[in-house]
This record gives C-alpha cells, sequence and structure tokens, in this order.
C-alpha cells in the first residue's frame, strides 16, 4: 500500500526498511516481498509518478530537466577545468528516482566491467559468469512500438526476462541506415556491434532503451507497481529520511537499525525500526549525505560540521566520478529533423495526440537513436604516458550519442534551422570528484563536485571523441545530408580549440557513481563489504549506483539493476 503520511502507517517496525525508491530501492522492495515472511517499508523523499505526463511519455524526457517537480535541483560546485561553470546536477526525486527521469538509454556494460569489479573488491560473486543470472532476472526485450522488423538490429539471444522493458526506437529515423551503414562502409575504427548487450559492448548501432509499448519503462513501472499491493510492502512517499539512529552495539560494533524521517524541515520527525536490515538506496548523491548525517564518514569532517562522529570511514563521499558529455551539432539537408516539433506548438501537440491515441510516433521514442561505443587506437601517444583506465577489449573509452535534431544542452536551439546532434562522452573518465556535506542540516542540499575534466586522459578522450564524430559525419553515407559543423564546439579546428570549446561546452551525463564503493571485505579502505554491509556497522546495507568500485563504460540504470538484484540475492540469503 502506499502512504504518504507516516501517521498512517500501520507499523513502525519492519523487517526491513529500504530507503529511496529508485533503480535499486524497487527491485529491492519487489525482490524482498516475493517472500511473505518479510516486512518491507521503502521511504520515498519525491512524489508518486502516477499519471505525470513527463515521465510516461519517452520523447519529453528533457522537459523535466533541470528543474522540476520530479528532481532533486542540485548544482555542482564550480568546476575549475570547465571554466568555473557549476552545472546542473539533477536526479529523481519520485517513484522510480532517476530511472523515472533519465534518458533511458539501455546498457549492460561490457563483461570486462564487471570481471574488474570482482578483482578490486577480491570476490567473484561480482565477476560476470557470477553476475548474468542477475542481469538476464533485471530486463527483457520487448518490440519496439511500431512492430517494424528489427531483424539484423539486435539479437534477442543476449537478453533475459526480466521486469524492465527494453526496445529499439519505435519510429525509425533517417539516421539509422546512415549511421548502420557508415559503420559497415568504415568497419575498423567503427564496428557495427549488432547487440551491446552480448559482453563485448564495442561497437555501433541502433539504441536499446528502457521503454516498452511506447511508454517508459522504470523502476517504478517495472518492479513497484506490480507489487505495490503486497500485504508485506507498505510504500512512504513524500518523506525524507534525515539520519540512521545508532540503536546500540552489537560485539562493539554500533548498529543502524532506526530510520529517521519527516515530510520536511520544520516538521515532526519519525523513527521506525528495521528487524533484520536497513537497505541504503538513496544514490550516489543521497546515500554519503544520509551516511555523513549519520555519523558514519571522515570523523575530522564530521566534527568540524558538529555532527558526532560514530563510523571513521574516510571514503563515504568520496571517488565520485560520472561520464562528461557534449553536444556536436551539424547543420543537415532535411525537413525530418524534430527541430520544428519543438519550435511549433500544432505540431507538437499533434505528436502528443498520437502518443495519448496509440503510443507510437516520435513521443514513443527516446531522443537518441543510435549509439557507439569506441575505443581509443592502442598505439595512441596517450597510452605511453597513461594507464589504459578500460575495464578491458570489451569496453570503450568514449560514446558517440546521435540525435536526429538539436539536443539543446549548454546552447539553446537555433530558431531556425535544421541539425543532427552527436554527444560525445568520455566513458572511462579518470576524474575522480566528492559529495561533501554543507551543512548539518539534512534539508540542506551537499556540495557536489564531479570535477569534470580534470585529467590529460579524460581530454584527450573527448578530442577523441569529437574527431570521431567529425570522420563518421564526413563518410560517404552522408554525402548531401549533411551541411557543414555547427556552434562553437563545432568550428573549433585545431586541438587546442577543441578543448577550449569543450571546457564551455561539458556537461554532466548523469551517471555519477563510486561515492560509497565497495572493497575486500577487511581493506581498510571503501564503504561496504562485497556483501555490501557498511565497514564498521552493523545492520547497514548499500545497494545503488555509489557501491560501484568504479564507474563503468555504460550508462548506469543497467549496471544497477544487475547488482540489486545481485544484492537482494545476498539479503535472502542472509535471512531465509
Ligand atoms: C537526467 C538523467 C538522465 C540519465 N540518463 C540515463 C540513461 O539514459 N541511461 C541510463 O542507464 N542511466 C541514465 N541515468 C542514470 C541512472 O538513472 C542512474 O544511474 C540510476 O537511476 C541510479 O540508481 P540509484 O538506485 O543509485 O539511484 P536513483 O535511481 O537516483 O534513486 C535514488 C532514490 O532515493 C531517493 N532519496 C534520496 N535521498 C533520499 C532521502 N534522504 N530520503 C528519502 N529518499 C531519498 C531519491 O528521491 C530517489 O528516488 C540518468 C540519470 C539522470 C538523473
Amino acid at each position: 500500500a502506499l502512504y504518504n503520511d507516516a501517521s498512517q502507517l500501520p507499523n513502525l517496525k519492519y523487517d526491513f526498511v529500504v530507503i529511496g525508491a529508485g533503480a535499486a530501492g524497487n527491485v529491492i522492495a519487489a525482490r524482498l516481498t516475493e517472500n511473505p515472511k518479510f516486512s518491507v517499508l521503502l521511504i520515498e523523499a519525491g512524489i508518486s509518478d502516477q499519471d505525470v505526463l513527463g515521465i510516461e511519455v519517452p520523447f519529453l524526457a528533457p522537459a523535466n530537466l533541470p528543474n522540476s517537480s520530479v528532481t532533486w535541483n542540485y548544482t555542482t560546485t564550480p568546476q575549475t577545468s570547465l571554466n568555473n561553470r557549476a552545472l546542473a546536477y539533477s536526479r529523481g526525486r519520485v517513484l522510480g528516482g532517476s530511472t523515472s527521469i533519465n534518458l533511458m538509454t539501455y546498457t549492460r556494460g561490457s563483461d570486462d566491467e564487471y570481471d574488474r569489479w570482482a578483482e578490486l573488491t577480491g570476490d567473484d560473486s561480482w565477476a560476470w559468469k557470477n553476475l548474468e543470472p542477475f542481469y538476464l532476472k533485471s530486463s527483457r526485450l520487448v518490440p519496439p512500438v511500431d512492430h517494424h522488423s528489427t531483424k539484423g538490429l539486435v539479437d534477442p539471444a543476449v537478453h533475459g526476462f526480466g521486469p524492465v522493458e527494453v526496445s529499439l526506437p519505435g519510429l525509425p529515423t533517417e539516421l539509422d541506415g546512415r549511421v548502420v551503414n557508415t559503420s559497415k562502409a568504415l568497419g575498423a575504427e567503427f564496428p557495427f556491434n549488432i547487440d551491446i548487450q552480448s559482453g563485448d559492448s564495442v561497437g555501433v548501432g541502433i539504441a536499446q532503451s528502457t521503454i516498452g509499448g511506447g511508454i517508459r519503462s522504470s523502476s517504478s513501472r517495472a518492479y513497484l507497481q506490480p507489487n505495490v499491493n503486497r500485504r508485506n510492502l507498505h510504500v512512504l512517499i513524500e518523506n525524507t529520511v534525515t539520519r540512521l539512529v545508532r540503536s546500540g552495539p552489537s560485539h562493539g560494533v554500533p548498529v543502524f537499525k532506526q530510520v529517521e524521517f519527516a515530510p520536511g524541515p520544520s516538521a515532526k520527525r519519525t523513527i521506525v525500526t528495521a528487524d533484520k536490515e536497513v537497505i541504503l538506496s538513496a544514490g550516489s548523491i543521497g546515500t554519503p549525505q544520509i551516511l555523513m548525517l549519520s555519523g558514519i564518514g571522515d570523523s575530522l569532517e564530521l566534527k568540524r560540521l558538529g555532527i558526532k562522529p560514530i563510523v571513521n570511514l574516510p571514503d563515504v563521499g568520496q571517488n565520485l566520478q560520472d561520464h562528461p558529455i557534449m553536444s556536436n551539432y551539424w547543420v543537415v539537408n532535411s525537413n525530418n529533423t524534430f527541430d520544428d516539433v519543438l519550435r511549433n506548438t500544432s505540431i507538437l501537440n499533434a505528436d502528443l495526440a498520437q502518443w495519448n491515441t496509440s503510443k507510437t510516433g516520435l513521443f514513443g521514442n527516446a531522443p537518441a537513436n543510435a549509439v557507439a561505443l569506441l575505443r581509443i587506437p592502442d598505439d595512441a601517444s596517450i597510452f605511453k604516458r597513461v594507464r589504459d583506465p578500460a575495464a578491458g577489449r570489451r569496453s570503450a573509452h568514449f560514446e558517440m550519442i546521435f540525435a536526429d535534431g538539436f539536443a539543446a544542452t549548454v546552447i539553446p536551439q537555433p530558431a531556425t534551422g535544421h541539425f543532427v546532434t552527436i554527444n560525445t562522452a568520455v566513458v572511462s573518465p579518470t576524474s575522480v570528484g566528492s559529495v561533501r556535506l554543507a551543512s548539518a542540516d539534512p534539508f540542506a542540499f551537499p556540495l557536489i563536485d564531479p570535477n569534470f575534466f580534470s585529467t590529460s586522459f579524460d581530454q584527450f578522450a573527448m578530442l577523441s571523441a569529437v574527431k570521431a564524430a567529425r570522420a563518421f559525419m564526413a563518410a560517404p553515407p552522408w554525402r548531401g545530408f549533411v551541411v557543414s559543423r555547427f556552434g562553437p564546439v563545432g568550428t573549433a579546428e585545431t586541438d587546442e580549440e577543441i578543448i577550449a570549446a569543450a571546457r564551455d561546452a561539458i556537461v554532466t551525463i548523469w551517471h555519477p557513481t563510486s561515492t560509497a564503493r565497495m572493497s575486500p571485505k577487511h581493506a581498510p579502505w571503501g564503504v561496504v563489504d562485497p556483501q555490501l554491509l557498511v565497514k564498521g556497522a552493523s545492520g547497514l546495507r548499500i545497494v545503488d549506483a555509489s557501491v560501484m568500485p568504479i564507474i563503468p563504460s555504460a550508462h548506469t540504470s543497467g549496471p544497477t539493476y544487475i547488482l540489486a538484484e545481485r544484492a537482494a540475492e545476498f539479503i535472502k540469503e542472509t535471512w531465509c
């Protein structure tokens, strides 16, 4: 059942209390309540996602950004390597968390990513051969909403049977055939990859998105809505967790089985107790914030803020990683791009009406139709100075994401003209930042510093991505279609000019990870052990993107679902 008022909750004691109804939290709540003996309370700060058009309609996803009623309206600290720009850094604040507002690109990551997690944590549970069953349980391929043939563009054999729906675009664009043909014509540097969910994620292909039947498939739609009426699941929305309360020591280790929350800064706070475990799934920003508010973090820093330190874990909030992205534009000779839809209300309304009636057309698509995950050549000069940061040969260094129109990131859409955007991203970044508390007030936003573009590798990789995108668009399939490059990034010519333009153009792709990273069981660093239990504490587990030992070369919702499915099994094994 769904509640928005704590005084109506039938209990203040549950077996498990899960904090955050995002990608991971909804998996945990759904899987644990499969056992009728377990009672679960799921607490979410945001509102219900029911009937929110900007969530359901895939094409409208960017309209929720950066600030709306379903987001945490965060901003980063001024980014020193981006000309001191402070970037919008929204997260989902609604049932479904960031999966209700994300751009829906689905990538499960290469096998190498997880084998590296296993290596970094010294625990084989995270090796792909052992994780694959959890991938298969998390998502499944469904037909595109227009039911066109996708033969040769996807491999159904590498997909699973889980609740998150994944599909190819339901409205193929004029780009799709050109992207595939260019890849096939150029080969080598741009290999065609029929399905990046095969374990080898390097290559060019048609985008797969978390969309089913033309509707966003969020963690709420996939995991929560079908199970919300289970008798053993209570979901409390519109309540923010303010801290975990230490409920006493067990064998000298502090126990954190109580959770304090409130609907707002001046409202009465309520405490609820977990008999078995508290599971923190508040995401890469919310999770370290709640830990620090509860006295778990760098003791010196906590003292400075007036918070009583309980568990000294200096890694809490450190190691923030994210993928920097920027838009490259081309003017194109076409009237079919989505540019006019964004400029003309009657076209927009017609597309929306079509979606309302049949869920088809442009609005049933994510803004991106094709993706390329690519590697910098082995003999590139950068590797003489820097160790290859990718997880392995099946993992990319950079990405190109194609949109059939002007995807506005830093500069607004021009009033006239038709465009193609290639968003270039560094997907194996070496820049590392942090999340720190600004104050001891649980309702104050934390200080978020992704420290983007601060390493020579990240700069080299972005430069490689821009050059690759230009080489791709210069290939024969684009002749007569592409007119010219556009905008400050487009007119930059030398390496120095491109890097300089990038400093003004880079934004986030919204993939923060690793702020409560996993480490080997007895390692003094890290925040959680390989079973995701918080080090030096009892009764507390973290399950969300914050525990990733290192950022994967992938859009992070897929890997988060996989790790949450793995974690649900750890929890069941512990308590069954
Ligand atoms: C704009 C955007 C675009 C993205 N695009 C893509 C994409 O195209 N493809 C992709 O794979 N990934 C994408 N991502 C990333 C992906 O959505 C995340 O990696 C994933 O959702 C992380 O899951 P999580 O469980 O760690 O956190 P989240 O899904 O963010 O869930 C955390 C939940 O905890 C709640 N919470 C936080 N603090 C508190 C508190 N104190 N009390 C109560 N509740 C709290 C939040 O409100 C939220 O519901 C995008 C993300 C964003 C924001």
